[in-house]
């Protein structure tokens, strides 16, 4: 089994490291690493964010891990070559149009959520964010207006087949979970969100056994902090569950603990083909110290061994040896306490 490693600019290549580590000391069968060029670091190296060798990489291989993409000095560069091109590239040219990010407190961390105890203690959530349509990937550009200001503009879009297929996925996550399924979206102004919502309420029609929601997504927000206990699965578009997500890492305790899958249909001999990625960036406010904490970098490798291995035993592992770390009280900076990235990767391999 190959897996590409992709740790990128910023903290990535720090969290990437550990997650690695604990990805070594298991020990699979056959296992081979490939190391390539994203971001700024590719950018710097060949002129492009996503160079050719590393896509060719990615598509030879079994699973990619990939740290973060982004810095600074690279942002006012032309669009096309800045350095979250790289992951934006990967998810589309790789076809990875379902991003499952699971948001669930671990005991101990109650206390650390930005929300009260009690309401931090319900969370256990997925949301499944549509990664490869939205406006992200429309058209967009800069122009004159006819009075001669400046004037941003970005095409939002969505096809009918591209709701369906994320549809299916949010579905399909609702029934292996609690059968409850919230689409989130803006249907009372956007005619996306609109063809969002009638679609989903036409694939509902194929799953009876789920129970089919909608919600607003200025309410959603209020709702995630409110009263996070109410969500299940959470299907929505690629710019809402962007926003939602690093909303949900915090009424867990921090977005150093939020792990994701990024996934399409291409079937390996081991599993899903898939990108495993943390949910934050390249933190570049902490780059370079050793502050990050490395945890969703590892319980996306925790991600990658379900999904793309199909190896639910090393999954748990992973997952336990985290869990436990955190509550015998290890703690990086983000939570309050002074460990750095390496000591904390240290703890969770202490605990395999
Ligand atoms: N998938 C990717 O590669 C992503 C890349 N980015 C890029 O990353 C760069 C920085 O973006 P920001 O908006 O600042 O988001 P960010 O997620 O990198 O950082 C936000 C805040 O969270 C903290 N933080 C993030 N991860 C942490 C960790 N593991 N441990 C402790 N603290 C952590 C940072 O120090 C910062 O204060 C930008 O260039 C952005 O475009 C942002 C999100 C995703
Ligand atoms: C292109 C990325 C920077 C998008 C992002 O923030 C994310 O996927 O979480
Ligand atoms: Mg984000």
């Amino acid at each position: 089994m190959k897996i590409a490693i992709f740790s990128g600019d910023g903290i990535g290549s720090e969290v990437t490291r550990e997650a690695v580590r604990v990805l070594e000391a298991l020990k699979l069968p056959g296992l081979t690493l490939l190391e390539g060029d994203v971001g700024a670091a590719a950018y710097h190296r060949h002129g492009r964010p996503l160079p050719a060798e590393t896509l060719d990489m990615a598509r030879v291989s079994d699973a990619i891990l990939f740290g973060a993409v982004g810095d600074p000095s690279c942002d006012n560069l032309e669009r096309h070559l800045r350095p979250e091109q790289a992951v934006l590239g990967l998810r589309s040219e790789l076809g990875l149009f379902a991003n499952l990010r699971p948001a669930t407190v671990f005991a101990g961390l109650e206390d650390l959520s930005g929300l009260r105890p009690e309401l931090a203690r319900a969370i256990d959530l997925l949301i499944v964010r549509e990664l490869n349509g939205d406006v992200y990937f429309g058209d967009k550009g800069m122009r004159e207006t006819a009075d001669g200001q400046r004037e941003g503009w970005d095409m939002m879009s969505y096809s009918e087949g591209e709701v369906r297929r994320i549809a299916h996925s949010g579905f399909l996550a609702a029934r292996k979970r609690g059968s409850k399924l919230c689409s989130v979206d803006k249907a009372n102004v956007l005619e996306t969100s609109q063809l969002w919502r009638d679609v989903m309420i036409e694939v509902a029609a194929e799953y009876p056994d789920v129970e089919l929601t909608h919600m607003y997504v200025d309410n959603a927000a209020m709702q995630m902090v409110k009263n996070p206990g109410q969500f299940d699965v959470v299907v929505t578009g690629n710019l809402f569950g962007d926003i939602l997500s690093d909303l949900a890492s915090m009424c867990v305790g921090s977005i150093g603990l939020l792990a994701s899958a990024s996934l399409g249909e291409r079937q390996t001999e081991y599993g899903t083909f898939g990108l495993y990625e943390p949910i934050h960036g390249s933190a570049p406010d902490i780059a370079g110290l050793g502050k990050a904490n490395p945890m969703a970098t590892i319980l996306s490798v925790a991600m990658m061994l379900r999904h793309s291995f199909g190896d639910e035993d090393q999954a748990c592992k992973v997952e336990t040896a985290v869990a436990r770390a955190l509550s015998d009280g290890v703690r990086g900076g983000d939570l309050g306490g002074d460990l750095g990235t390496e000591a904390i990767g240290d703890a969770v391999l202490e605990r395999l």
